[in-house]
């Protein structure tokens, strides 16, 4: 078993991405805002979702993001939690996520959003500004923090 079966075991595991432009130079990032559950609509998130049954992390980000925003990727780096194996969400869920570039389709809100935001890493207040779901705000941060340079 590897490390990221074996963190679905233990909780389970959503997985996410930062959508950049550019995983060598990133200077923007492509948001989400949920359309559902009645909970969480209006809030932004990393697009992705649940890791299933015997399924491996990356496999299921790039099947989320491809049912939710039509687009095929190329997984960069992971945007690792200082210190846990993965982020905490609310609950007994825990979030994996890796930076990601698009290879191919043009990103659309197929399903769970209602809107899709370009917004600049080198100006991040806009960014930070915007209602993320709770749990996210030290992922924001962390994201920040890396892509600021
Ligand atoms: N995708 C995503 N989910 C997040 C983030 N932050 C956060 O707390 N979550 C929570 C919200 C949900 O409770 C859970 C993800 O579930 P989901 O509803 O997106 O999963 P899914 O697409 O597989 O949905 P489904 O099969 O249950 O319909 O993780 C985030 O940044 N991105």
């Amino acid at each position: 078993m590897n490390s990221a079966s074996a963190g679905n075991t233990a909780a389970k595991l959503i997985v996410g991405a930062a959508i950049v432009d550019d995983l060598a130079a990133p200077s923007r990032i492509l948001v989400g805002r949920r359309s559902a559950p009645e909970a969480l609509a209006g809030m932004w998130e990393f697009p992705g979702g649940k890791v299933e049954p015997g399924e491996e992390a990356l496999a299921a980000l790039h099947r989320e993001l491809l049912e939710e925003l039509g687009i095929t990727v190329r997984a960069g780096a992971e945007l690792a939690a200082p210190g846990l194996p993965a982020w905490p969400l609310a609950g007994t869920a825990v979030m994996r996520v890796w930076f990601v570039q698009i290879e191919s389709g043009v990103p659309t809100a197929l399903e769970d959003h209602d809107e899709l935001r370009w917004l600049d890493l080198a100006d991040p207040e806009p960014l930070r500004a915007l209602p993320w779901i709770p749990a996210d705000g030290p992922i924001v941060a962390e994201l920040v923090r890396l892509t600021r340079g």
